[in-house]
């Protein structure tokens, strides 16, 4: 619903929406596809909780380097000093005539086991009620009238997540404002105007989000390249607290399904992993970390830059050389048998082949591949249409990039299967609502490769699948996360199964029970993989749809 401030004479031209109302719009494609797959009354759910953030954050503890209890104290402590400092704000507010405030925050230790050990869920009072300065606000110019500045749609969605708003976010913003000054901060929804504009010259549509103080003067809000320019005292929905730069190294902000993933996939100590796709490195760091640093796991990206910035978070973390940042294309990354021979390697497990391999300049190993079955575990998290993040306020994936998305995901495929060890096990995960990549992908994998076999992803913290192409037990397997109240007609009795206020994701778990290169038929498979595997080079296909997640 557009609030009442549209339009006026002589000011900007904008049109305000409120949350929660606001509904992102989709692609007429993907609306028809999402409306088929969870009916109307779900998917409009789901949209709706996609403009909203989790009702709490989700930390990890980096338990190589800290204490998880004494982490809990520390968070405890700081989240608490942070609210105290927002109602002294807001106190302030109200002695202007307003009022806010909210209880303690009382973070705690994720109840389920292993969760316990590593997991902090920071719950957050919760209000979509405008922010105090709102109540002032129009457009025309006017004695009650605050500042106002407007944040870009990443910058946004960043401070509905918790965090404060850094200078090159920032849209337009209103003359005068002097350091100290108090802000109502709204977000640009379609860049309408010229990024640095008055606010007096701003047009467009726009979202309030909260409201703060200003800690620099308005030339350096527009004009600064780097640093923090407002502190978030209020926003809409859940009040966060910033964690950014919280305890660095020793705390590692991640959604709970995302977290979900390492335990899982559960190495022991002295495994042997290869994370194919790997950056930013939430999950290649976690288990790393869940394997004491002892063994190694590989953490490939194509992307050199995201690698690089993958080594440095190793580092920071004391997780290297047990973590071993690569550049890699892992949609071929399967060295032949035969060319072992040639090298006359001692061995094909990853770590020879690691060991034997040259650097280049930036001292990343350059390495072409691995051999065969030679990896405990294989984890693949790749590229996805993202359909589950949230808050968002633009889904810019259109149907028709949905069956993209698949076809470059089934790349990755063949080489999980191929590097995976007999008796070793494969996790598969997406941050997609989209059953083509979930559900459906998984009957894919099963169809294709005989010889994996789907077991249970646990612990289980989400619901089961959906849709018709897994059978029940099979969907029983997997979990799924459904934003706005789980995955079936109605949603989810609370406490159940599935009610968990989380972003939408999905992960399911494989054995592989024989060689690609045994059994009956295992010859013609293994050459009916490898020619899909020469299928991988033509034109885009090879490059891959160019989602959120992807290079950039
Ligand atoms: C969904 S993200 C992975 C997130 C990561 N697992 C984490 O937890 O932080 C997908 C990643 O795949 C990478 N990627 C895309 N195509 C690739 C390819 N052909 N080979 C290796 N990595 C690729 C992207 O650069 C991106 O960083």
């Amino acid at each position: 619903m557009p609030s009442p401030h549209a339009s006026h004479k002589n000011a900007p031209s904008v049109t305000i929406y409120n949350l929660p109302d606001y509904l992102p719009p989709v692609d007429e494609e993907l609306h028809s596809r999402m409306m088929k797959h969870y009916g109307e009354e779900h998917w409009n759910r789901m949209r709706r909780a996609l403009s909203t953030s989790p009702s709490h954050s989700c930390l990890r503890v980096n338990t190589m380097k800290a204490d998880t209890q004494s982490v809990l104290e520390e968070v405890t402590t700081y989240v608490n000093n942070h609210r105290k400092q927002s109602t002294c704000t807001e106190e302030k507010t109200a002695r202007d005539g307003e009022q806010a405030s909210y209880p303690p925050s009382k973070p705690y230790l994720h109840p389920i086991p292993p969760l316990s050990s590593d997991t902090i869920i920071i719950p957050h009072a919760s209000s979509f009620k405008p922010p105090p300065l709102f109540n002032h606000f129009s457009p025309v110019p006017n004695k009650l009238n605050p500042f106002i500045v407007v944040v870009d749609r990443l910058c946004g969605e960043a401070v509905l997540r918790g965090a404060d708003v850094f200078v090159r976010g920032v849209w337009s913003a209103s003359a005068g404002i002097a350091s100290g000054s108090r802000v109502l901060l709204l977000m640009d929804l379609h860049r309408h105007s010229q990024r640095g504009c008055l606010y007096a010259d701003y047009q467009g549509e726009a979202i309030c989000i909260g409201q703060g103080v200003a800690l620099v003067p308005r030339a350096e809000l527009v004009t600064a390249t780097h640093g923090l320019g407002i502190r978030v005292t209020h926003r809409m929905g859940p009040q966060a607290p910033p964690l950014n730069g919280f305890l660095p190294g020793r705390l590692f902000p991640q959604n709970l399904p995302s977290l979900l993933v390492g335990h899982v996939l559960a190495p022991l100590p002295g495994s042997t992993v290869i994370d194919l796709c790997a950056c930013p490195g939430g999950k290649a760091t976690h288990l790393a970390t869940l394997m004491r640093g002892e063994g190694v796991v590989v953490a490939c990206d194509r992307s050199r830059k995201k690698i690089k910035a993958l080594q440095a978070l190793g580092e920071r973390m004391g997780l290297l050389p047990c973590l071993c940042p690569l550049v890699l294309d892992t949609t071929h990354p399967v060295l032949p048998p035969s060319l072992r021979d040639r090298r006359h390697l001692p061995s094909s497990h990853p770590v020879a082949v690691l060991a034997a391999a040259a650097e280049n300049t930036d001292g990343l190993p350059l390495v072409p591949g691995f051999y065969p079955e030679t990896f405990d575990h294989v984890l693949l998290d790749p590229p996805c249409s993202a359909l589950g993040l949230r808050p968002r306020f633009s889904l810019p994936v259109r149907g028709q990039d949905l069956d993209a998305f698949v076809a470059f995901q089934r790349k990755f495929w063949w080489a999980a299967v191929f590097l995976l060890r007999v008796g070793g096990s494969m996790t598969y995960s997406t941050c997609t609502l989209n059953p083509q990549e979930n559900e459906d992908m998984v009957r894919y994998a099963l169809d294709t490769y005989s010889i994996l076999q789907l077991v249970p992803a646990e612990p289980r913290l989400g619901a089961p699948g959906g849709g018709k192409a897994l059978s029940d037990e099979e969907r029983g397997k997997v979990q799924l996360f459904l934003p706005g109240g789980g995955g079936r007609e109605g949603g989810w009795e609370e406490g159940e199964e599935g009610d968990l206020d989380v972003s939408g994701f999905f992960v399911a778990k494989f054995v592989k029970v024989a060689s690609v290169f045994e059994g009956k038929d295992g010859e013609a498979k293994g050459t009916a993989w490898q020619d899909e595997r020469n299928d991988r080079d033509s034109g885009w296909k090879r490059r891959g749809p160019q989602g959120e997640e992807e290079e950039g």
